[in-house]
């Protein structure tokens, strides 16, 4: 999934966004088109807690937002025996070091550098002529997005999912994953991990976009969409 393309220098990616906007926006006025043919890329971040319903917010999100992809950071978990054991007693999985952050990078950078590309070669159809046709959005969903500096000052916008403990360690519980949790993971890592990570995230002066995450599945959807409407698509 990297991109071997051309690189880009990894401290300029983070305004690349912007610059090719204003690059095509010159253009396009040189060549006399309608901002109608201007190609606006949008990168947006769902972040928060560990089933906090960032994934189940993701999925709606991409099926309504048009010409929409997405950037999954757990699909970068490098493989278990790259994960250290720490001073908790656990294999360190809650940390930023055990995701492949570079690969998820350069992941990121491939659907910069060609948005259209990287729909086509993810199996993602071009959605039915709109007035939004020439608007592409990219969608960077997981629970240390915004702990990555680089990636954080890439979202024009960060919605950032919280729920209580109680409620974190019920849905957690009933998940799930590639590498099952030991007992005793959730009180022992992955929680004091989440605050641990939610005050560095805080610390940093990063805004986000706070959502309960106790709102209802439905309730979630509506805002998010409902905010990005109004911000980023209902504009001329
Ligand atoms: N708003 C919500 N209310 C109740 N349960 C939810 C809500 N959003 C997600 N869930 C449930 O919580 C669990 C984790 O959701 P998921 O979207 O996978 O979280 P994350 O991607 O943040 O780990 C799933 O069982 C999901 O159905
Ligand atoms: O997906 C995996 O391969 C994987 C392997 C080990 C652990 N995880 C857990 O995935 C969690 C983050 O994903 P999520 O969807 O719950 O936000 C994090 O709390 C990890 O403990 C996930």
């Amino acid at each position: 999934m990297t991109s071997r393309g051309r690189s880009i220098n990894i401290g300029e990616r983070a305004n690349f966004v912007n610059e090719i906007a204003e690059c095509e926006r010159e253009r396009s006025v040189d060549s006399g088109t309608t901002t109608n043919s201007i190609m606006r890329r949008i990168i947006l971040g769902v972040g928060g807690v560990t089933n906090g319903g960032k994934t189940t917010l993701t999925r709606r999100l991409l099926g309504a937002l048009p010409n929409c992809c997405v950037v999954h950071q757990d699909d970068f978990f490098k493989p278990p025996d790259q994960i250290e054991v720490g001073e908790d007693g656990f294999k360190q999985w809650d940390v930023i070091t055990s995701i492949d952050m570079e690969a998820m990078e350069n992941t990121v950078t491939a659907w910069i550098e060609n948005p259209v590309k990287f729909a086509r070669s993810h199996g993602i159809a071009p959605s039915p002529s709109e007035p939004d046709e020439d608007v592409q959005i990219l969608i960077l969903e997981g629970f240390l997005l915004f702990n990555h500096k680089l990636l954080a000052n890439m979202c024009s916008e960060r919605y950032y999912l919280t729920i209580p403990y109680e409620e974190c360690k019920r849905r957690r519980s009933g998940r799930n994953y590639t590498v099952p949790d030991p007992p005793g993971l959730f009180d022992g890592h992955v929680w004091p991990m989440y605050l641990k990570h939610r005050q560095e995230m805080e610390e940093s002066g990063v805004s986000v976009a706070s959502i309960d995450g106790l709102l209802s599945k439905d309730e979630i959807f509506t805002r998010v969409y409902t905010d990005i409407q109004n911000r980023f698509l209902n504009v001329s």
